[in-house]
């Protein structure tokens, strides 16, 4: 209902006070308030990094990052050695996020991702001061010295990339421009194309709050959902030698997968629905606030409700999956023509209608190369003997929710592997 008959009611975001403190008020995506600015500076991002031409233009830089993991991990299987796979999993979705979004490899000067987390960390607090405001000033969950010292932090990084992005383009010293570029010429423009739309209200808050949330919606939502698919796999030995079959079948003796081979891995598709089925990345999304009064199934909901979808109850509800819905079974989708749309609303990890994250074919392509890439070069045994299923599966709930522990395991790699 809220989704679906009554969308364009629902398309707002509440205002927060982590948002105000953390995303620059409402100057960038996530958090802006529906209407002209966020449909453009939307369409903006869409255009110049999160289309299919724009993704596919950055399948070099991703291969190349990958080839590097991948040579990581034969050495720490040669070792026999126990790898942090949620660590290298994350560093290798922030060094290709940085790489397509600012332009650059990280950067040692500053640690962005663990400012990035803390800010995810405090935007999923409850936070008592969002509901009841006139408490916003006694601050009793002491969190506004957090909100102060990590917007502080984020600033001044955003504020070194910028510089440094004008000073190269002063120089004249770049061949080609990057998102921050193309956003930074916008501030100086006027004509009438969806650019230049945006660039009638954009200063360089605005650009910062849209380079955050392009960097915040990448680095840790890939990164968990990958966590979470590669656990499923190693917790279900029969999963993970279908997939390994279907990988070896469509992919042939090619040791790197392919991205133009990833829309024929079916196996692979399930395995990533069956996964994001039990492990939405965002458990409740992100709230939504209605922009006029609506009576619902008699029920009257004042403007500026705040509404808030379980995905994570959507995704385990027995009704809808059968008695088996706990269970991790991707075979599930065999013959369903149920996708991640937003059409489908028992399974909506991207969300859905006209606030549906719009960096979903970007995730997901991340997501499917890392999997695949991972169970093609590498079997997988849990450090000390411990069998699949004594792996903890506990979460850490944020506005994200990853494992509560890393997941660690030996890299087998498979050219030595002896088929059982
Ligand atoms: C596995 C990967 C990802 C998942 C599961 C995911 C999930 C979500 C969800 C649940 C929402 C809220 C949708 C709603 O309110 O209906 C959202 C919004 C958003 N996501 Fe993603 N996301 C992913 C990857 C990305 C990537 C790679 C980017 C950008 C580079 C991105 C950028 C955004 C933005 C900007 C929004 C706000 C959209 C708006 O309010 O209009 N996300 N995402």
């Amino acid at each position: 209902m809220f989704l679906k008959t009554h969308t364009t009611v629902f398309a707002s975001r509440p205002k927060s006070q982590s948002s105000q403190y953390l995303a620059y008020g409402t100057k960038g995506i996530v958090f802006t308030e529906y209407g002209p600015y966020w449909r453009n500076v939307r369409k903006f991002c869409v255009q110049e990094l999160l289309s299919a031409v724009k993704i596919d233009s950055f399948a070099g830089m991703r291969r190349e990052e990958m080839g590097r993991l991948v040579e990581e991990m034969k050495e720490a299987a040669e070792r026999r050695e126990v790898v942090d796979v949620s660590e290298r999993v994350e560093s290798l979705i922030e060094d290709m996020t940085y790489k397509m979004i600012l332009g650059q490899s990280k950067d040692d000067r500053f640690d962005l991702k663990g400012i990035i987390k803390e800010a995810v960390s405090l935007t999923g607090v409850f936070n008592i001061a969002d509901y009841v405001p006139f408490l916003r000033a006694l601050d009793l969950q002491g969190l506004a010295p957090r909100f102060k010292a990590t917007s502080k932090a984020i600033d001044e990084i955003l504020e070194t990339i910028l510089d440094e992005h004008q000073d190269v383009n002063r120089n004249d010293q770049k061949h080609y421009k990057d998102f921050i570029d193309t956003a930074l010429s916008l501030m100086n423009k006027s004509s009438n194309t969806t650019q230049d739309h945006v660039s009638n209200s954009m200063d360089r808050e605005n650009i910062k709050a849209i380079v955050l949330d392009m960097v915040v919606g990448s680095i840790d939502t890939s990164s968990t959902a990958i966590e979470w698919t590669l656990t499923e796999i190693i917790r279900h030995p029969r999963v993970m030698k279908r997939l390994h079959q279907e990988l070896t079948t469509i992919l042939g003796a090619s040791p790197m997968v392919e991205e133009k081979d990833l829309a024929k891995l079916e196996y692979l598709d399930m395995v990533v629905k069956e996964t994001l089925r039990l492990h939405p990345v965002g458990p409740l999304l992100i709230p939504r606030e209605s922009t006029e009064d609506i009576v619902i199934n008699n029920y009257y909901i004042p403007k500026r409700s705040r509404i808030i979808v379980n995905a994570w109850a959507l995704g385990r509800n027995c009704d809808v999956w059968s008695d088996n819905a706990e269970e991790f079974f991707p075979e599930r989708f065999i013959g369903s023509n149920i996708d991640l749309r937003g059409h489908h609303f028992e399974l909506i990890p991207f969300g859905s209608g006209r606030r549906i994250c719009p960096g979903m074919n970007s995730g997901l392509l991340n997501i499917k190369l890392v999997v695949a890439q991972l169970v093609l070069t590498f079997g997988w045994e849990l450090p000390n003997g411990m069998s699949p299923k004594d792996l903890d599966m506990s979460e850490r709930f944020r506005l994200t929710a990853p494992r509560a522990q890393h997941l660690l395991a030996i890299p087998i790699y498979r050219a030595n592997m002896v088929e059982k």
